[in-house]
């Protein structure tokens, strides 16, 4: 079976270099826990890593972009064609993570899997076409079972790449007009929320707007209905190109033992879908940031996750998770650095 990687366990955490790192914590000059979640990051780094001391500073972003059959339904407030001139903007390096990859030294991949509006080749930008958007899931399947395919293996590619680079930390970011809709769709058919309590603004989508789209998920999720139960067949009904490739991605980093950092809303859908599909795969996932789109806190609940920063971003691209990098390598660091209370010669708790 062509799908079967999808399903083989992540390596399971290292729990002796993560207990390392815990009994390294508490002889640090401070007292125990107040450096809060930084000691917790560095711990559990420590673990995902194999390592009594972690490392942030090789990271790799992989940005997937493509189109959504569901556009025409008039779910976004941008029009279609920003897809393909966003993946433009990534390969010119003025898109908002084109910046932060930049300032964080961090290796920027971007894939293009299939946009209406197709911006033609650029040396810096994979394409690894699909067709040009999914199939509108309101009426249809948004893929069909080849596509699904192709676009969990691009993800794994991504992962493989990161592997071969030695990256200490997977980002996986998304570009692609009308997503929201299908994440929505997606995380809805996974935890039994209803669309009027997951649908948010997008883009910038007025109060009518949401409820416009909470109405067309409702129409997709009735229609699809009978075939929801299995996650994967969810995903190929109400996903997109983009959001399968964070699948691929997520599932081979933590098989592989590549630390990911999840970021917001769509791909927070996407590795609800990833541990649904591979249950195996959650404790290999750091979530970076609580998005402003309102369907995300019960995306992070329904993964238990605790995310980072909440800034109120609400971008994609991976740019939440690209600003929560400073404060792990910071965690990192200090773990790294700080003096012990023996080697400093400083008093112990009484
Ligand atoms: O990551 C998020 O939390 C997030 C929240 C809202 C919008 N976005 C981005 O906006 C686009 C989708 O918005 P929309 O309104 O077209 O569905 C897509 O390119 C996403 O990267 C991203
Ligand atoms: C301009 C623009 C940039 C984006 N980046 C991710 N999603 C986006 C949506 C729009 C509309």
């Amino acid at each position: 079976m062509p799908l079967d990687w999808i399903r083989q366990s992540a390596k399971p955490i290292d729990t002796a270099a993560r207990d390392a790192a815990a009994a390294r914590q508490a002889q640090l000059t401070k007292p125990p826990g107040s450096l809060g979640r930084l000691e917790a990051l560095a711990i559990a780094l420590a673990g995902l890593q194999g390592r009594e001391r972690p490392s942030a500073g090789r990271v790799q972003i992989s940005v997937y972009a493509a189109d959504h059959g569901v556009a025409v339904e008039g779910v976004s407030a941008f029009p279609q064609a920003v897809t393909g001139e966003m993946v433009r903007n990534f390969a010119n390096g003025g898109a908002a993570i084109s910046v932060l990859a930049r300032a964080l030294d961090a290796q920027l991949e971007v894939i293009h899997l299939g946009t209406v509006n197709d911006p033609g080749r650029y040396p810096n930008v994979t394409r690894d076409w699909i067709a040009p958007s999914t199939a509108n899931f309101r009426h249809q399947p948004a893929m069909d079972a080849a596509q699904l395919d192709h676009a969990l293996r691009c993800g794994r590619h991504s992962a493989r790449n990161a592997a071969q680079a030695g990256a200490d930390l997977f980002v996986g970011g998304e570009m692609g007009i009308a997503n929201t809709t299908s994440a929505t769709a997606l995380a809805c058919a996974l935890t039994g929320a209803t669309p009027l309590e997951l649908a948010g603004a997008g883009t910038g989508l007025d109060a009518a707007g949401i409820r416009h789209k909470a109405d067309v998920v409702a129409h997709a999720l009735a229609f699809h209905r009978a075939a929801l139960g299995d996650p994967l067949e969810a995903l190929q009904r109400l996903g997109g190109f983009e959001i399968a490739a964070l699948v691929g991605a997520f599932v081979a980093c933590a098989q592989i033992g590549i630390a990911v950092l999840v970021d917001g809303f769509i791909a927070s859908a996407a590795a609800l879908a990833a541990c649904a599909i591979n249950p195996s795969v959650r404790e290999r996932l750091l979530f970076a940031h609580r998005s402003a789109e309102a369907g995300h806190q019960r995306v992070l609940d329904a993964l238990s996750a605790q995310p980072i920063l909440d800034l109120r971003m609400r971008l994609g691209e991976g740019s939440g998770a690209a600003t929560a990098v400073p404060l792990l390598r910071l965690a990192c660091t200090l773990h790294a650095q700080m003096a012990t209370f023996a080697e400093a010669g400083v008093s112990e708790k009484a």
